[in-house]
């Protein structure tokens, strides 16, 4: 069980600084290997087919700098102090060599799911996306939207996988009285080892972790949305509005201000990925390898939901596990194929000179 979350582990220090000043190398130099790659997807996946990611190259090695599109400087400039602490900077000491690592499973008709999960080979745990919404302007599908695909798509994990434990992600989409018949109803399937972001909001977590403790029904309540600014773990905590928190590098600006956010909150912690390319999931297996606890598997199988990507073999678990004792260095020929058209090595490029403006600035 987690710590109780009114009180957290630790009174809140201050956290590593962000890269400015003297510690954030001149922009020349950080575009000077930078180059954006598009890796297309197996399936849709957080409405896109196609990720794009920036990568750059420092003297500690790789390091990717991907904030979501619809992102601004302010938000990106936080992905950008992970990239800057992955290649000019490294990671610090991990504590175990290898981190376990869940297979992700995307809305996907339940007939879809067995070839997927081949993929990753043997998991210790499988993540099962559930509360997908259609496409805007699209029908909805009653094989992958609603409660009964949901209730489908976990139990034919379950059959597949009757070892693994089964976790779900509704990524905010259901609504209190969704969430709490949904999850009183996939209880009956399996027990779930945790619903990430059931519904929208601390409050709104919190609420449903009080209604669902109320019925008895065991499952704890993961926050991921509620936990992409760096004060929201506290709030989270201090809310009592889940059992575990979902952290992500690149959103909260690198591996030491990750593990210094998860100390303050006094909670458990799975770290997932942001769909990055093998160069940023290498950053979070170093998060999770240096996290003093680490009771959950991670959510960093997810370059096997790529049809390709620039590192040769990629960073895709073997034995349920990835290795924190070795950093992925892009494959030239792979860079070349999935290298981005200039139209994107240009967005980019302002991307990140937008992100850059806001660290040099000290904001
Ligand atoms: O946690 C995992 O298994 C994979 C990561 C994942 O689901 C994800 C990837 C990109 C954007 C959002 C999310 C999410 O957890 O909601
Ligand atoms: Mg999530």
């Amino acid at each position: 069980m987690s710590a109780d979350p009114a009180e957290p582990a630790e009174p809140a220090q201050p956290l590593p600084p962000l890269p400015t000043g003297a510690d954030l190398p001149p922009l020349e130099e950080l575009l000077e290997h930078a180059t954006v790659v598009a890796q297309p997807m197996r399936t849709r996946f957080r409405g896109t087919t196609v990720r794009e990611a920036l990568l750059l190259r420092g003297p500690h090695g790789w390091a990717e700098f991907s904030p979501f599109p619809e992102y601004g400087a302010q938000e990106s400039s936080r992905w950008l102090a992970a990239a800057i602490e992955a290649g000019w900077q490294g990671w610090p000491e991990p504590v175990r060599t290898h981190v376990p690592v869940n297979a992700t499973v995307p809305a996907l008709p339940a007939e879809q799911i067995a070839p997927l999960l081949e993929r990753f080979g043997p998991v210790p745990a499988v993540k099962v996306k559930v509360a997908e919404q259609p496409a805007p302007g699209t029908a909805p599908d009653p094989r992958v939207h609603g409660v009964e695909a949901d209730l489908a798509r976990v139990a034919e994990v379950h059959r597949l996988l009757p070892d693994a434990a089964v976790r779900i992600d509704a990524n905010a989409g259901w609504d209190h009285a969704t969430a709490l018949e949904a999850l009183r109803r996939l209880a009956v399937v399996v027990p779930l080892e945790y619903a990430e972001q059931p519904v929208p909001g601390i409050q709104g977590l919190a609420r449903l972790r009080e209604a669902l403790a109320a019925e008895h029904i065991p499952t704890p309540i993961a926050a991921d949305e509620s936990v992409r600014k760096e004060t929201d773990p506290l709030a989270v905590a201090q809310a009592g509005a889940a059992d575990l928190i979902v952290v992500k590098v690149q959103p909260l600006g690198g591996v030491r201000r990750a593990l210094a956010i998860v100390q303050a909150t006094g909670l458990d912690a799975v770290v997932s990925s942001a769909l990055d390319t093998s160069v940023g999931i290498a950053g979070g297996v170093a998060l999770a390898a240096a996290l003093p606890r680490l009771p959950h598997a991670c959510g960093l199988g997810t370059v096997a939901l790529f049809t390709q990507d620039v590192v040769d073999p990629p960073w895709i678990p073997d034995d349920g596990r990835l290795a924190a004792t070795s950093r992925p260095v892009p494959d030239g020929e792979a860079m070349a194929r999935l290298r981005a058209p200039e139209e994107a090595q240009r967005r980019w490029r302002e991307r990140l000179a937008g992100a850059y403006q806001v660290l040099a600035a000290g904001e």
